[in-house]
Formats: structure tokens, sequence, C-alpha cells
């Protein structure tokens, strides 16, 4: 009688490789919303958002004028909280521990989640300083160190080439595109694991924003990226997946082809189809 031997180890090899990936996907998660609500003093803003965001993804939050967009991206780095009227219940999930419990540090959290704004805003300080000033307040004093990290961050921004001959100029002497791409290396310079951007690009010419939009993509081999955009090619172009709200709700959450080829929900198919907003 013949032995299988070989099926019987494949069986095995298989069964690991399943156990592979559930482990895989476990670790694949980096944030996680759970019925998150929040409140402007009255004014319901978020209701009930249940969200699963992707490591090493760009997730695009899209949606009309005051639908949430930019309070469910300060939620989670916690930033939104500088607001006193605010009011939250829920959970907000990253990586595994509850960033709306008291007992979580901000100042940790804002170690791990950079975040990057509408319109670019570089210190006024020189652009060597504008990338060490992370790094600095993290106790880096030492010169060699410190130009490292400001050159691997504006080669990961990419703009080196364009600022190597004038690190100690001003910031505020470079175009707006520019400048935006400091504020990414700045970001980068403190090795996130997370970038948050609010409409990064709606303050840049069309040649900075394919830049930006090149980045991003570059970019997320190394970070998991959550772009708020008004501009929906922009989303279909850089995202892989697509969160859509509608007054303070999440109406469909899916891959971005899904959600612009063949949504679930009408109201998802009229948004995206420019029918309103
Ligand atoms: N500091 C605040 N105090 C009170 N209400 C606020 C505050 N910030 C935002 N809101 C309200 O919460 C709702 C959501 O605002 P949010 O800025 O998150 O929307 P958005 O989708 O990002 O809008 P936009 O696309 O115009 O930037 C809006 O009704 C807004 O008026």
């Amino acid at each position: 009688m013949v032995k299988k031997p070989v099926e019987q180890f494949e069986v095995n090899e298989n069964k690991e490789a399943d156990l592979q990936v559930v482990s895989k996907n476990a670790a694949k998660t980096v944030y996680e919303t759970k019925g998150l609500n929040l409140w402007y003093g009255e004014k319901h803003a978020l209701k009930n958002i249940d969200l699963e965001i992707n490591q090493n993804e760009v997730t695009a939050i899209i949606g009309p004028s005051g639908c949430g967009k930019s309070t469910y991206l300060k939620t989670l780095n916690r930033m939104v909280e500088l607001v006193p009227t605010v009011k939250t219940t829920g959970e907000i999930l990253y990586r595994e521990r509850n960033i709306l419990d008291k007992k979580y540090e901000v100042e940790e959290l804002r170690t791990r989640v950079g975040m990057v704004f509408q319109k670019p805003n570089p210190f006024p300080k020189s652009i060597y300083d504008n990338i060490a000033y992370g790094p600095r307040i993290h106790g880096i004093k030492n010169r060699k160190l410190l130009d490292e990290i400001v050159e691997k961050s504006l080669r990961g921004a990419a703009i080196w080439d364009e600022v190597k001959d004038r690190l100690h100029d001003n910031a505020y002497g470079l175009s707006g595109g520019q400048q935006q791409r400091i504020c990414i290396a700045r970001c980068l310079a403190i090795e996130p694991d997370v970038i948050l951007m609010d409409e990064p690009t709606s303050a840049l010419d069309p040649i900075s924003t394919l830049k930006v939009e090149e980045l991003v993509q570059e970019l997320k081999k190394d970070y998991s990226i959550i772009i708020v955009t008004h501009n929906m090619q922009q989303a279909a172009r850089i995202s892989d997946k697509t969160a859509f709200f509608l007054n303070g709700e999440v109406i469909e959450y899916d891959d971005t082809n899904k959600i612009f080829s063949n949504p679930k929900d009408q109201r998802t198919e009229d948004y995206v189809s420019g029918r309103f907003g």
C-alpha cells in the first residue's frame, strides 16, 4: 500500500499557511472604530461610526461639506478634544488599544500618528530646522544623526533634490507645493506609523497636486495613510478603500473601485456621480 506522506505534509503546510494568513490579517488593522458618536455641544457630528482601517493602504474619506470628514480624522489623533464642548462615546482602537480611554497618553499617540493639513503650515524657520524640530523635541542632539534624519525625510517626501542646496533658507521662501512636501517630510521625521491628511492638495496647483498624489502612493509602502478629500478623482486615483460620509454617518465603506464603479447605496451613487455635494 502506498502511503501519502506528501499529501499529509501538504495539508499541514496549508493549515500553517492559513494560520499565518489569520495572524497577518489581524496585524493589518491599524484602526478600528466601534460605535463612535461625537457631539460639539448639542450638534451630533458623528453618528455610530464603525470603520476598520488597514495598514499600508490609503483610505479616503469623502462626502459633502459638513458631513464630519475632518471631525472623524481629528478623532484619530485626538486633536478634536481641543474643542472644549466635544463629547464622545464608543471606541477607537489604535493597534488594539482604545485611544479614547483617558489613560491613553495623547503624547504617545501623536508620536505614532502624524498629520498634514489643508494649508501648508511650515514653521517660520529654516528648511533644516523644520524637519529637525520633532527629532530634537524627542531629545536627538547629535548633529550627524540629525543631518541623516533631515536628508532621509526630505528624500522620503520627494523634495530633497529641490532643496538640498538651500537647507538653511527659510521654508516660507518655497512654493506652496514645496511647503506641503516639507510638511510631509516634517511628519516623516518622527517616523510615524500613520499619516492623517486633511485635504492636503486643496491649496495646490495641478502639478504640485500630482507630485503629492504620487508621493502618497509611494509612502503607503511604509505607512498607513488616511486622507480626507473633496476631490473624487483624487480618491479614485490614489486610495485603496473609500468611506462615504453623509450627515455624520458612514453610508458606505468598501474598496475604492467598488465605491466608484458599483456602489451599493443610492446615496453613494448620487454623490460619486456628482448629483449632489
Ligand atoms: N468646533 C466646532 N464647534 C461646533 N461645531 C463644529 C465644530 N467643528 C465642526 N463642527 C460642525 O460639525 C459638523 C462636521 O464638521 P466637519 O468639519 O467635520 O465637516 P467636513 O465634512 O470636514 O466639512 P468640510 O468638507 O466643509 O471641511 C458640521 O456641521 C460643523 O459645522
